[in-house]
């Protein structure tokens, strides 16, 4: 990042933020062998930050814990294909852009931290381009992208369906105080899907009329997350970091997507905070954010 503030340094920002998959189960299978999915999604109050400044030539830098990680491949950055994509839909007013990427999420970790950043990069773009394309065929061109866009194009708690395109919000969702934990091993998602026992497995019932933390974490902790058995077989250091999470008092832990990033939702902001420097002091070499999830009235 350029020496000055993020804020200052970049006419237009946007953040990219973390993907929870509070549950996610997996219902049935597609002709072309994707999978069907019920979930309940909620976005973290960290994640990757975006700038993006007029430039003579198109541009892509990197910075944050984890940029050295994508700086080999840039030339297929999600970010750069939303570029592409948008400047295809959009014509003349594309002009050139430097986009820069701060990478503070783990790559390929179940939080969504690519499809944050395409979802980022086309509403930034969109921005600094100056115009809007209707919410349809923003939609349609966030799907192109990756299953998850659609969902990080909203960034807001909701339920997904189909392969994550059917979205409804759910404006109930409260804040959560929580614990994104990951061990720093990357899933492959095909691998994890692959390795599914079961393709029908029971929908995601969503009590209607819920108030509060306590009802919404009873609901939460009797749904799963069904791609997270084939995730452990894969990393066995899931069982790990989530017995971890546990031992620092999660009232609730579970896996996010396709692994290998764990959560654990906490009583506090305080308790939450307190585990992530305990457990960081642990493991320094591992992943631990305590965050506050975003609330469905925002
Ligand atoms: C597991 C989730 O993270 C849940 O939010 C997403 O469904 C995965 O979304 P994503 O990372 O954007 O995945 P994509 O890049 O679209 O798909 C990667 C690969 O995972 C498999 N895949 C993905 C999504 C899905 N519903 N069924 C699948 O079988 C397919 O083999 C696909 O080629
Ligand atoms: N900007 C980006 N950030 C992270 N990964 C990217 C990016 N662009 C391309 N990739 C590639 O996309 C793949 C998936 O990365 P990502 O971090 O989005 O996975 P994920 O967190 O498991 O996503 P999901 O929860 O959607 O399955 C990685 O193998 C990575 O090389």
């Amino acid at each position: 990042m350029p020496e000055k503030g993020f804020a200052e340094a970049f006419g237009v920002t946007e953040e990219a933020r973390a993907k929870i998959n509070l549950a996610l189960h997996v219902t049935g299978q597609r002709a072309d062998g994707y999978h069907l999915l019920d979930m309940l999604v909620t976005f973290a109050d960290c994640g990757d930050r975006l700038g993006f400044l007029p430039a003579k030539a198109d541009a892509f830098t990197l910075s944050g814990r984890f940029g050295e990680t994508l700086a080999g491949d840039s030339g297929t950055n999600l970010v750069l294909r939303a570029r592409d994509l948008l400047r295809e839909a959009v014509g003349v007013l594309a002009f050139p852009v430097h986009i820069h990427l701060e990478k503070n999420l783990p790559v390929a970790s179940g939080i969504g931290g690519g499809s944050a950043d395409a979802a980022a990069t086309l509403r930034g773009l969109m921005r600094l381009w100056g115009m809007s394309l209707p919410a349809e065929a923003l939609a349609a061109l966030a799907l192109r992208l990756g299953a998850d866009v659609p969902m990080c194009v909203e960034s807001r708690p909701l339920i997904a369906r189909g392969i994550g395109e059917q979205i409804e919000a759910v404006p109930d969702l409260p804040a959560f105080a929580m614990v994104l934990a990951n061990p720093l091993k990357g899933v492959s998602t095909p691998e994890v899907f692959r390795r599914l026992a079961t393709k029908n497995n029971p929908s995601l019932n969503l009590a209607s009329g819920l108030t509060g933390s306590a009802g919404w974490l009873a609901m939460i902790g009797a749904a799963r997350n069904d791609l997270e058995p084939p995730a452990r077989q894969l990393v066995p250091e899931i069982a790990v970091i989530s017995a971890m999470l546990q031992g620092r008092g999660a009232l609730l832990t579970r896996m996010s997507g396709s692994g290998a990033t764990c959560f654990g939702i906490f009583a506090s902001m305080v308790e939450a905070q307190e585990a992530a420097t305990a457990l960081h002091g642990t493991r320094p070499d591992w992943y631990f954010q305590a965050t506050e999830t975003i609330s469905g009235g925002m």
